[in-house]
């Protein structure tokens, strides 16, 4: 029988729930999230109970990393769902803490993240994300102290900012990724793919079928260029206004012209309708 996970909503509340952890001898894995919670989300909370003893997942829709514009009231919230996804598979405190406690009135501070790992991609379109994410990952990492913290590399260059912060601020966390859970037809699961309509949701795939198109051709010799040429033009022809289509060293995100010069990734974001997608997949 799995136990329902205890909630803190205030910073007191998870200190003390974290701090009898703590004299327990527990090792702690924190997994971030935003909620609408579907199986991406459970293989992070899998992964983080291989690394550590105990398991907190945060559920908090952050709304310094979303710009004005943009779906932050419309994002889903679905917490109920989430809480018996997380009880099924015995997580151990769920952080759930309300704007106010997070932000408090007279709050005036923003982890600013710098160099290459945020030069361009999400950045170049979003660009209030980055400090919006490495402000409350600082935050939660400080709240929780967690020993691990485990990030999607769905989010592959959220993935590659917050290891960057977490090595420069010392914070003292081990960041793991954890691979990206596809839908049968290769979509990337995304809460936000409850937006799509079902026409659109028939096209979606069509991201990761390109990619994969992509790398199979780098893989074979073509020069980088032409094959994300090719792939850019299979993505804009099935409907997507593509935001960005890029090869990047896989470690560095730096880009990339030759498979010779490193590993690559293959970075996609694109909006189907108002629906806005990312991706990527290793070459
Ligand atoms: N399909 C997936 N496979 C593995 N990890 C994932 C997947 N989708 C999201 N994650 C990871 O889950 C964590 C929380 O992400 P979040 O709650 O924003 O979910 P999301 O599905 O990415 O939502 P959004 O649609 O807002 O991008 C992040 O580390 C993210 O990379
Ligand atoms: C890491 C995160 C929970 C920070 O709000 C968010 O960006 C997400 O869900 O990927
Ligand atoms: N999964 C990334 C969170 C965001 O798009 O705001």
């Amino acid at each position: 029988m799995s136990a329902s996970p205890l909630i803190a909503r205030t910073v007191p509340t998870l200190r003390r729930a974290v701090d009898n952890l703590r004299k327990r001898k527990a090792t702690i894995a924190l997994v971030p999230t935003m909620g609408a919670l579907h199986d991406g989300h459970v293989s992070l909370v899998r992964l983080a109970k291989r690394r550590a003893s105990r398991v907190v997942v945060s559920i908090f829709v952050n709304p310094t990393q979303f710009a004005p514009t943009e779906d932050f009231g419309a994002y889903p919230r679905t917490w109920k769902a989430d809480i018996a996804k997380l009880a099924a598979e015995d997580v151990d405190i769920v952080w759930h803490p309300g704007v106010d406690a997070m932000y408090p009135d007279g709050f005036a501070t923003r982890i600013v993240p710098e160099g290459p790992a945020i030069a361009g991609l999400e950045d170049r379109f979003r660009p209030h994300f980055f400090g919006g994410v490495a402000t409350v990952v600082g935050k939660l990492f400080t709240q929780c102290r967690p020993d691990f913290a485990i990030f999607g590399e769905k989010d592959f260059q959220q993935l590659r900012v917050v290891s960057q912060m977490t090595r420069d601020l010392d914070l003292g966390v081990k960041v793991v990724g954890s691979r990206t859970v596809r839908e049968r037809d290769g979509l990337a699961m995304s809460s936000r793919n409850v937006y799509l309509s079902p026409e659109e949701r028939r096209t979606a795939p069509i991201l990761y079928r390109a990619m994969k198109d992509s790398a199979g051709r780098i893989r074979a010799g073509e020069a980088v260029a032409s094959a994300m040429k090719r792939g850019a033009a299979t993505i804009e022809a099935a409907g997507f206004a593509l935001d960005y289509y890029e090869a990047r060293h896989a470690e560095t995100l730096a880009p990339l012209a030759s498979r010779k010069d490193g590993p690559l990734r293959i970075l996609v974001a694109a909006k189907l309708g108002t629906t806005r997608l990312i991706d990527n997949i290793a070459v």
